[in-house]
C-alpha cells in the first residue's frame, strides 16, 4: 500500500514520501522487515524515536509519531500522529485488510475469568458447528483447534500481532473468533482497530494499579470494551456494572449470585468432579451440567452462554455444549490420584479475590483439611496484591504454604514477609513460608491425610519460573504428581519398617 493512501485512511496529512510502498507497521525496531513503518511509541520506559536508526537499518520505510524530537533527523518520510499507538493499531488494520470485520468478534474482558471464559465461549460456538478462532493468554487457535503461541507472550499482544492473526484467521475461514481482552491491551490500544460484535465482562477488582494508577483507571482503561462493541453482556453481580449499563449501546445481564439479571443460576450443585445448576434464561428455563469445579465457573459459564447466544446459538445448544467442555489447562485442574490420596487442584488464581473464591468453593466438597500453596510474583508485578494474599490464604485454608513465585530481581524474602505480614496482621498464624517451590507443594503434599485438598496456586499453566535472573522450565501439574510419588514411597517405606 502506497503511504499516501495508508495516511489518508487514518485520516492524517504528508508532506514527502507519498508513492513509497509500506507493507507492514511495527512499534519494535528489532522486528522491523522491509517495507514496514515504524511507530515510535513514547513509552513508560523509553522513547522509541531513539530506535529509528535501527528500525531503518532493518529496512523501515517510513515513520509514524507524535513529533520528532529536536535536532533528531529521519532519513525515512515521518508521519506526525496525534496518538501514535491509536497510529499503530490503525495502521496495522489497514494493512491486514481490516480482518475483524469478516466475523463476529467476541471480546472478553474482567479481572478474573476471562480466559476461562473465552476458552468456554470458543468450544459452544464449535459445538454450534461455527468455525471459531481464539487469541488468549493460552496462545491462539485458528478454526482447527490446533494451539499456537505467538512469538511474544501476552494475553493480548500489541496491534500488529492481534491484526496479524485475526487476518490469519480469514484466511483459515473463521466463522467467529473469541478475543481475551486485558486491560493492558485497551489502555494501550492494542485492540483498538478491533471491530468487536459483544463484550463481555466479568468482573472488576483490584489488580495492576500501579499501571492504571487507581480502580477509576482500571475501570475506565476496562470499559472501552463495552462502549466499542454494540453489545455488551455484563454482570450483574458485580458492583462496577451500574455503571457500565449506561455505557453500553445495548446489553444484557447475568447473575450467578441471585441478582436480579436476563440469565440466572439457581439450585447449583457443586460436586467433586462437576456443577448442575438450573439456567434461566430469556428463552426459558434448562438444567446444565459442566463439567468443572469451581462456582465462579457458573458465572463464567452463565456469560459465555450469553455473549453465544447474542452471535444467533439458541440455548439447548449452549446447554448441550457445556456439558462436553473439557476445561481449562491449569484452571481449578485436577491432578490424577489413586486410591486413598489426598485430592491436589492447580489453580491459576493469584489475585486476593480470586483465591478467596478458588478456596471458598474447594472447601465445599473438602471432607479434611485444606492447603494452599502460593506466592506472589515480583519485578514490575504489583507488589500491593502481597499481604492481601497472605491473609485471604490463611483466612480460607487450614494451613497455607508461602514460596516463590515468579520474584525475578525482587528478593524474595521481602515478598515472603510481606505475605506473613498480611496472616499475621490478620491474627492468623496458620501458615509456614518455603522459599524453594517443589520443596513447598512436596511438604503440603507429604502432609495432607487423605480427605485432604491441596491447591497449588498461582502458576496455573505457566511454562517457567523466574527465579532472580533465571528463567527455569516449570510444569507445576508435574511438579503435583512427583510430589504424590515421593508421598507414596515414603508411605510405602514406612510400612516396609513397620
Ligand atoms: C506495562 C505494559 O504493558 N507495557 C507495555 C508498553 O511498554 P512501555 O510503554 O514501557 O514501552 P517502552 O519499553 O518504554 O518502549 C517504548 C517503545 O519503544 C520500543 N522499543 C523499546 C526497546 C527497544 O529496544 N526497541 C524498541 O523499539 C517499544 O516497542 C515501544 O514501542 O508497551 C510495550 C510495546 O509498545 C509493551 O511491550 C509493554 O508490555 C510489557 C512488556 C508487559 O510486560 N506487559 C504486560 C504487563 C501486559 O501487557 N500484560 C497483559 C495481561 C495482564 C494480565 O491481565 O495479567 C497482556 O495483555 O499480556
Ligand atoms: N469468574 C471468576 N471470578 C473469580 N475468580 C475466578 C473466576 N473465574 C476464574 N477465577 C479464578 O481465577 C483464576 C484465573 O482464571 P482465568 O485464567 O480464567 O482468568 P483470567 O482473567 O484470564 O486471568 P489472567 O488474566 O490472570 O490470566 C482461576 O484459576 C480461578 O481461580
Amino acid at each position: 500500500m502506497r503511504l499516501g493512501d495508508l495516511v489518508a485512511a487514518l485520516d492524517l496529512t504528508l508532506d514527502t514520501g507519498e508513492s513509497v510502498e509500506v507493507t507492514g507497521v511495527t512499534h519494535q525496531a528489532d522486528w522491523a522487515r522491509p517495507g514496514d513503518a515504524f511507530v515510535a511509541i513514547r513509552g513508560a520506559r523509553v522513547d522509541g524515536h531513539s530506535f529509528i536508526g535501527q528500525a531503518v537499518e532493518r529496512g523501515a520505510v517510513a515513520v509514524l509519531g507524535e513529533g520528532l524530537p529536536e535536532g533528531m533527523d529521519c532519513p525515512v518520510p515521518y508521519v506526525v500522529v496525534p496518538a501514535a499507538r491509536a497510529a499503530l493499531a490503525d495502521a496495522a488494520a489497514e494493512l491486514a485488510g481490516h480482518p475483524s470485520r469478516t466475523f463476529p468478534v467476541l471480546g472478553i474482558t474482567g479481572t478474573d475469568g476471562k480466559t476461562t471464559t473465552s476458552c468456554l465461549a470458543r468450544h459452544l460456538l464449535r459445538h454450534a458447528g461455527r468455525r471459531t478462532g481464539l487469541l488468549s493468554t493460552v496462545g491462539y487457535e485458528l478454526p482447527d483447534g490446533v494451539l499456537r503461541q505467538p512469538p511474544t507472550h501476552f494475553t493480548t499482544p500489541e496491534a500488529p500481532q492481534v491484526q496479524q492473526i485475526l487476518a490469519e484467521q480469514v484466511a483459515a475461514g473463521a466463522e467467529a473468533v473469541v478475543v481475551e481482552s486485558s486491560s493492558h491491551a485497551l489502555a494501550l490500544d492494542r485492540v483498538r482497530a478491533v471491530d468487536f460484535d459483544v463484550a463481555v465482562w466479568t468482573n472488576l477488582t483490584g489488580e495492576h494499579l500501579d499501571f492504571h494508577g487507581s480502580m477509576e483507571g482500571y475501570f475506565a482503561d476496562k470499559a472501552k470494551l463495552v462502549q466499542r462493541a454494540p453489545f455488551a453482556v455484563l454482570n450483574a453481580d458485580d458492583p462496577w456494572t451500574e455503571q457500565l449499563v449506561s455505557m453500553a449501546t445495548s446489553h444484557t445481564t447475568y447473575s450467578a449470585d441471585g441478582a436480579d439479571a436476563d440469565w440466572t443460576a439457581s439450585d447449583v450443585v457443586e460436586g467433586p468432579d462437576d456443577l448442575r445448576f438450573t439456567v434461566d434464561t430469556p428463552d426459558g428455563a434448562a438444567e446444565a451440567v459442566l463439567p468443572m469445579i469451581g462456582r465462579f465457573n457458573v458465572a463464567n459459564a452463565l456469560a459465555a452462554m450469553a455473549g453465544v447466544h447474542a452471535l444467533g446459538v439458541d440455548v439447548p445448544t449452549l446447554i448441550a455444549g457445556l456439558a462436553t467442555f473439557a476445561g481449562v489447562p491449569g484452571r481449578m485442574e485436577m491432578v490424577e490420584r489413586a486410591e486413598g490420596e489426598p485430592r491436589v487442584i492447580v489453580d491459576f488464581a493469584h489475585t486476593a479475590p480470586s483465591l478467596d473464591k478458588a478456596l471458598a468453593t474447594v472447601r465445599v466438597t473438602t471432607a479434611g483439611r485444606l492447603w494452599v500453596v502460593l506466592g506472589s510474583a515480583g519485578g514490575p508485578r504489583d507488589p500491593s496484591k502481597r499481604a492481601p494474599l497472605g491473609e485471604v490464604a490463611t483466612a480460607m485454608a487450614d494451613v497455607a504454604v508461602f514460596t516463590e513465585e515468579d520474584h525475578r530481581d525482587t528478593p524474595l524474602q521481602e515478598i515472603l514477609d510481606e505475605m506473613e505480614r498480611g496472616a499475621r496482621e490478620a491474627g492468623r498464624d496458620n501458615y509456614v513460608s518455603i522459599g524453594d517451590r517443589r520443596e513447598a507443594i512436596a511438604y503440603a503434599v507429604g502432609g495432607a491425610d487423605p480427605a485432604d485438598t491441596i491447591v497449588l496456586a498461582g502458576k496455573g499453566p505457566e511454562e517457567t519460573l523466574e527465579r532472580d535472573t533465571e528463567t527455569i522450565p516449570w510444569d507445576e501439574l508435574s511438579e503435583a504428581r512427583r510430589a504424590l510419588q515421593v508421598r507414596r514411597e515414603a508411605l510405602a517405606a514406612d510400612s516396609a519398617d513397620s
